[in-house]
């Protein structure tokens, strides 16, 4: 019999805050889209390509999904992809997604900004006109390459600004410390645009600070070592600073060892605003459900603790406040009801 508490799960609605466009391609689209853009994989079959998802960290990682994102060409292909995801977070009952996307790996490959933002933004308009989903676009800058390359993506993106909800930092974390983007992130912020970045999910918590004062984000992207540091701790507490964790995606890249031993739970015990959110689904193995379910059972977690984790998504999200209430309330009415049946 199915555990009760994962009932709630499937019914609450939710967010999903830190999700990587070009990580929700799965192998059976990569192997399609190969073959029609007639790109040559180093794969034989699918089953191939989910064998090598076996990583040591996450620069292992990021080798093979540079590689695959090399099948994306046209305004389709990113289009396709998009809504293959969005169909997924319908079905988690994902009612509000704010979507990273890494034009640099496109643009590097001679495809142009405009077709990857225009293929993107067709899915998200579809999924809001089809299901009501709210979205938001996050443009991320890839921090092992220079300032200047970021410079020069957001020059190519500035006719598309207006459909640009705010900026990201992601890639290979040790040894590209925030601090190297600080012009650049200081540039986005006088755009009028909110930024985040990952900080804090192989880097130390100096890089935490780091986004928070020198970049400062409005969101932390993992920042799961934060509590190897009891005075960024209460910082980030007092803030309210809101914490986008990845729990399936830490174990994948070893981050932690075992899903049982992960801090979410101290997280959340801390008074930190943790929330749940998937990362790269294809490669890690599981959906924004899948990782709310597995760390269910792994953290033994209360119908409580889940309801605020859902809760601590759409406070973090860059809804009106307004609707933010809304979706708080009707959380709110699901438990309520789940409690009648019990
Ligand atoms: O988890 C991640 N960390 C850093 N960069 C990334 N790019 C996609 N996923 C990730
Ligand atoms: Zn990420």
């Amino acid at each position: 019999m199915p555990h009760s508490v994962d009932e709630l799960i499937a019914r609450l609605p939710k967010t999903e805050l830190h999700l990587h466009i070009e990580g929700t391609l799965e192998p059976e689209l990569m192997f399609a889209l190969a073959q029609k853009n007639a790109v040559a994989l180093p794969y034989a079959s699918v089953e191939e390509v989910r064998a090598a998802y076996d990583f040591s960290n996450l620069q292992s990682f990021l080798d093979l999904y540079y590689a695959g994102a090399g099948v994306l060409l046209t305004e389709d292909d990113f289009f396709d992809l998009a809504w293959a995801y969005l169909e997924r977070a319908h079905g988690d009952r994902i009612v509000h997604a704010e979507i990273f996307f890494d034009p640099q790996t496109h643009t590097a490959r001679g495809v142009p900004y405009a077709t990857v933002h225009r293929g993107l933004c067709r899915a998200l308009a579809k999924a809001q006109q089809q299901w009501g989903m709210s979205s938001r676009l996050i443009l991320s800058f890839l921090r092992h390459l220079s300032e200047d390359d970021g410079f020069a993506v957001l020059d190519e993106a500035l006719p598309f600004i207006d459909e640009i909800d705010g900026f990201g930092l992601d890639s290979s974390e040790l040894g590209h410390p925030p601090e190297k983007f600080a012009r650049l992130f200081a540039r986005c912020r006088e755009l009028g645009k909110p930024v985040v970045a990952h900080a804090g999910e192989e880097g130390p918590p100096d890089y935490v600070w780091q986004a928070l004062e020198g970049l400062q984000v409005c969101r932390i992207d993992h920042g799961v070592r934060s509590l190897e540091d009891a005075a960024l701790v209460a910082r980030l507490a007092q803030a309210r600073m809101p914490l986008t964790v990845c729990p399936l995606s830490n174990l994948k890249l070893k981050v932690v060892d075992d899903l049982a031993v992960h801090p979410l739970k101290k997280m959340l015990d801390a008074g930190l605003c943790a929330l749940v959110n998937s990362d790269d689904p294809a490669y890690f193995g599981g959906y924004l459900g899948e990782n709310l379910l597995a760390c269910r059972q792994a953290l033994d977690l209360s119908a409580d603790d889940v309801v605020q984790l859902v809760k601590n998504g759409f406070e973090a999200s860059w809804l009106p406040s307004a609707q933010k209430a809304c979706w708080l309330a009707e959380c709110d009415a699901v438990l309520a009801a789940w409690e009648n049946e019990a």
